[in-house]
């Protein structure tokens, strides 16, 4: 979380001329806010809408240039990983000491709601494994601005489409870029 996925999906997704998609804004827009449906339905029920918001998502770029940028945990749903064996995957990998003032002043993430950094390290150990083993492509994001940073992953997506395509159709190895 706050790593910077909305934040850089929409400028690569800009630069590349592609639609962009935001989950977690597909889910509001469909039900409202996050905190309320985690307050009135529950964790299982926004996993459930999350999980159907990424198949609607991922369905509609089918064909099309298109930046998905997920909710933090939307990878913990099968079917998802499922679906994301499909597209060319990008983690962002962080680090608590980089995202600490960016939560500091969170109010809609209520997974992150009481100690802030003490969740996040939690929830970001746990989920970490599935981050790297769903990952095409990972970039370092501790340091540098967002324009910055989308500038190196649209360098990285270049250099991993070269180099891919000479041997597979299809993504095939984790790549890690620092
Ligand atoms: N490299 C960066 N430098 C400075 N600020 C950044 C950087 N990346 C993201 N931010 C800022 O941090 C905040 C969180 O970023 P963003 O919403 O893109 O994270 P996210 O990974 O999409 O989070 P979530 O999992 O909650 O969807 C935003 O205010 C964004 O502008
Ligand atoms: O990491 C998470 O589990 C979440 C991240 C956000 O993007 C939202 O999807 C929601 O707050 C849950
Ligand atoms: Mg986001």
């Amino acid at each position: 979380m706050a790593v910077g996925k909305s934040a850089i999906g929409r400028q690569l997704a800009n630069h590349r001329a592609a639609t962009f998609v935001d989950t977690d804004d597909l889910v509001v827009g469909q039900h409202g806010p996050i905190a309320e449906i985690f307050a009135s339905r529950g964790e299982p029920a926004f996993r459930e809408i999350e999980a159907r918001a990424v198949a609607q998502a991922i369905e509609q770029s089918l064909g099309n240039s298109a930046v998905i940028s997920l909710g933090g945990g939307a990878v913990l749903d099968s079917g998802t990983q499922q679906l994301l064996s499909r597209c060319m995957v990008v983690y962002l990998e962080c680090d608590a000491a980089t995202v600490a003032e960016r939560i500091a002043r969170n109010s809609v993430r209520p997974l992150l709601a009481g100690d802030a950094i003490g969740r996040w390290q939690t929830l970001f150990a746990a989920r970490k494994p599935v981050y790297e083993r769903l990952a095409n492509l990972v970039l370092d994001v501790r340091s540098g601005t967002v324009p910055e940073l989308t500038r190196r992953l649209e360098n990285a997506l270049q250099e991993y489409a070269a180099e891919t395509a000479a041997v597979a159709p299809m993504p095939a190895a984790t790549k890690k870029v620092d």
